[in-house]
C-alpha cells in the first residue's frame, strides 16, 4: 500500500497507529497537539508538520478525530489535508461524525480528484489495541478494496455499506444503544445496591443470562469501584448521543429512551466528568 498518513493521536488513532506499524507498514503521523506524535516515532513512524503536509507525503492518509468540527477543520483549514488532495490519492475518515459531515468531506475531496472513504469504527481503546475493531465503510468502493489490508490489520471485520453517510449512520444507531445501554446498566447496579443486593453478585447473574456482553464484563468491576478510567470518552459518547438524536429527529423516530440516556450524559458532563470513560455517568446515579 505504501506510506500511511495518519492525522489524530487520541486514545483509538495512538493505537491504531501502532498497530500498523507494528504490522509493518511504514506511517507519518500529525496531531494537533505536535508532542503527542513523540511516542508515535518511538514505534517507528515519522511526523509530518501539517495536514497538508502528510498528504503530500501519502497516497492514503487515515483521520481519527474527535468530533465534526474537528474532522472538518483538519480537511479545511489553512494547512489542511484539502490543500494537498489531488487524483490518486485517498481520504479515509474513521471518525464518529455525521453523515452531513462525511458529504461534505466526500465532496470536497472528489472535488479535487482525491477519492474518499468514510469508515468509523465500533469497539474502543483495548479492540483497537488489538486489532480488533469492527470497521463501518462506505463511500468509494474502489479505495476501500485498496485499504483492505491496512483494515485487516485494523479491525476483525469490515463492512462495506454503500454511499457516503451509511457508515456514519450506522455507528451514531450502534453508540445510540450502547449510550441507552450504559444508563440502565448503571441504574440497575444502583438499584441493587440500595436495595441491600451485593452489586458483584448482579454483574455474575447478567454475565450469564441473555443480555451478558463484553461492556458490562469489562466495565462492571471497575464502575462498582467508582473508577472511569478513559476507554471511550464520556464527551464522545454525549456527542454520538447527540447526532443519533439528530439522525431520529430527521427520520420523525420517537427515540424516548436514548433521550434520557443523552440527558444523563449532559448531566455527568456539566459534573465536569467528560474527559473520564463513558461508564462515569454511573457518577450522576450514585451520589
Ligand atoms: N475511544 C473510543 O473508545 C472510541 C472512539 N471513537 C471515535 O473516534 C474518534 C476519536 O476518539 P478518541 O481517540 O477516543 O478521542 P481523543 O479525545 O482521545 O482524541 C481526539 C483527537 O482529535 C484531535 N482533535 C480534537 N479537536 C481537534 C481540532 N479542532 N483540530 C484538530 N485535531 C483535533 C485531538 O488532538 P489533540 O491531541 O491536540 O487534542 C486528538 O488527536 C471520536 O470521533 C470518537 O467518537 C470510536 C470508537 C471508539
Ligand atoms: O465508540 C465507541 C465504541 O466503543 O465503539
Amino acid at each position: 500500500m505504501g506510506e500511511i498518513g495518519f492525522l489524530g493521536i487520541g486514545i483509538m488513532g495512538k493505537a491504531m497507529a501502532v498497530n500498523l506499524l507494528r504490522h509493518g507498514f511504514k506511517v507519518t503521523v500529525w496531531n494537533r497537539t505536535l508532542s503527542r506524535c513523540d511516542e508515535l516515532v518511538q514505534h517507528g513512524a515519522s511526523v509530518g508538520e501539517t495536514p497538508a503536509a502528510v498528504i503530500k507525503k501519502c497516497k492514503y492518509t487515515i483521520a481519527m478525530l474527535s468530533d465534526p468540527a474537528a474532522a472538518l477543520s483538519v480537511v479545511f483549514d489553512k494547512h489542511g489535508a484539502l490543500e494537498q488532495i489531488c487524483g490518486g490519492k485517498g481520504y479515509i475518515d474513521m471518525s464518529t461524525v455525521d453523515a452531513d459531515t462525511s458529504s461534505q468531506i466526500s465532496q470536497v475531496i472528489t472535488s479535487k480528484g482525491g477519492s474518499f472513504l468514510e469508515a468509523p469504527v465500533s469497539g474502543s481503546k483495548k479492540p483497537a489495541e488489538d486489532g480488533q475493531l469492527v470497521i463501518l465503510a462506505a463511500g468509494d468502493k474502489d479505495l476501500y478494496d485498496q485499504v483492505v489490508p491496512a483494515f485487516d490489520v485494523l479491525g476483525k471485520k469490515s463492512f462495506f455499506l454503500g454511499q457516503i453517510g451509511n457508515g456514519a449512520k450506522m455507528k451514531l444507531v450502534v453508540n445510540m444503544i450502547m449510550g441507552s445501554m450504559m444508563n440502565a446498566f448503571s441504574e440497575g447496579i444502583v438499584l441493587a445496591d440500595k436495595s441491600g443486593l451485593d452489586p458483584h453478585t448482579l454483574l455474575d447473574v447478567l454475565d450469564l443470562g441473555a443480555i451478558a456482553n463484553p461492556m458490562f464484563k469489562m466495565k462492571g468491576p471497575a464502575m462498582i469501584k467508582n473508577s472511569y478510567p478513559p476507554a471511550f470518552p464520556l464527551k464522545h459518547q454525549q456527542k454520538d448521543m447527540r447526532l443519533a438524536l439528530a439522525l431520529g429527529d430527521e427520520n420523525a423516530v420517537p427515540m424516548p429512551v436514548a433521550a434520557a440516556a443523552n440527558e444523563a450524559f449532559k448531566k455527568a458532563r456539566s459534573l465536569g466528568l467528560g474527559d473520564h470513560d463513558f461508564s462515569a455517568v454511573f457518577e450522576t446515579l450514585s451520589k
